[in-house]
């Protein structure tokens, strides 16, 4: 059993304040403490929600990093990009943003990956936090479940991204992946999960229960992460 805090929210507004909120809170303390923050966001549909309230927030973003957990294996102003996302609603803040995605590589994952793992070795890690969303099929990041799960989560411990293809291919975004390795995401300083509805609270209950051997990417990646875990649920 992995042990989380759950808040729940009336409605998406007053989640999305609580997250802008939280996240000022760690932002602020990082910068305080060591000059500078390191923020990993996921891609995907719910931060959609969140990324209007975070991004207007009143806050020293020039020594900010944006990162995002996982990024779709395509080219920055492909519709399907979190990074295209990312730059949307932060692009004029100030911050640094980063891209998993070399465009060199879109047609090689395993490329994409190595790209990907040697440019994120010149960050200071660990992360001040990991935000994670999840799908209704448990994966998170772009950790999925299927035939490249045992390779996404059974990676060395030092390798901090890789490239991955998910099976079968999720239909709202077909296409191959870069994500962040399970002990990049669990090594945060804090750790927070997203989701909204019914489903997704049934599934990550479940995910919670199995704990770190869990047949879900949710719950492996969850299982072995070191900090506290805090859960934002809206219907
Ligand atoms: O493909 C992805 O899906 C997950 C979940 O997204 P959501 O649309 O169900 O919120 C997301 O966390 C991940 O970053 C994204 O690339």
């Amino acid at each position: 059993m992995t042990e989380a805090e759950w808040w729940e929210f009336e409605n998406v507004e007053a989640m999305a304040k609580q997250i802008a909120d939280d996240i000022e809170f760690i932002i602020k303390q990082a910068i305080e403490k060591k000059g500078r923050a390191l923020i990993i966001v996921p891609g995907g549909s719910t931060p959609k929600l969140v990324f209007p309230t975070l991004a207007a927030r009143d806050l020293d973003w020039s020594k900010v990093t944006l990162m995002l957990t996982d990024d779709r294996l395509v080219a920055k102003d492909n519709p399907l990009s979190n990074f295209g996302l990312l730059t949307k609603h932060f692009g004029s803040s100030g911050a640094e943003l980063v891209s998993l995605i070399d465009e060199n590589y879109l047609d090689d994952r395993a490329a994409a990956g190595r790209a990907a793992d040697q440019k994120l070795a010149s960050y200071k890690w660990p992360a001040d936090l990991v935000w994670l969303g999840m799908g209704n099929d448990g994966h998170t990041a772009s950790i999925f479940p299927g035939p490249n799960f045992d390779e996404a989560v059974n990676g060395p411990r030092e390798r901090r991204a890789l490239g991955l293809l998910p099976v079968p291919l999720p239909p709202e975004a077909p296409v191959a992946r870069v994500t962040l390795s399970l002990s990049t995401l669990a090594s945060a300083h804090t750790v927070m999960v997203v989701i909204t509805g019914d489903h997704k609270r049934t599934v990550l209950t479940d995910a919670l229960k199995e704990g770190a051997s869990s047949r879900l990417p949710v719950g492996r990646v969850l299982g072995e992460t070191e900090a506290s875990i805090d859960v934002y649920w809206s219907k």
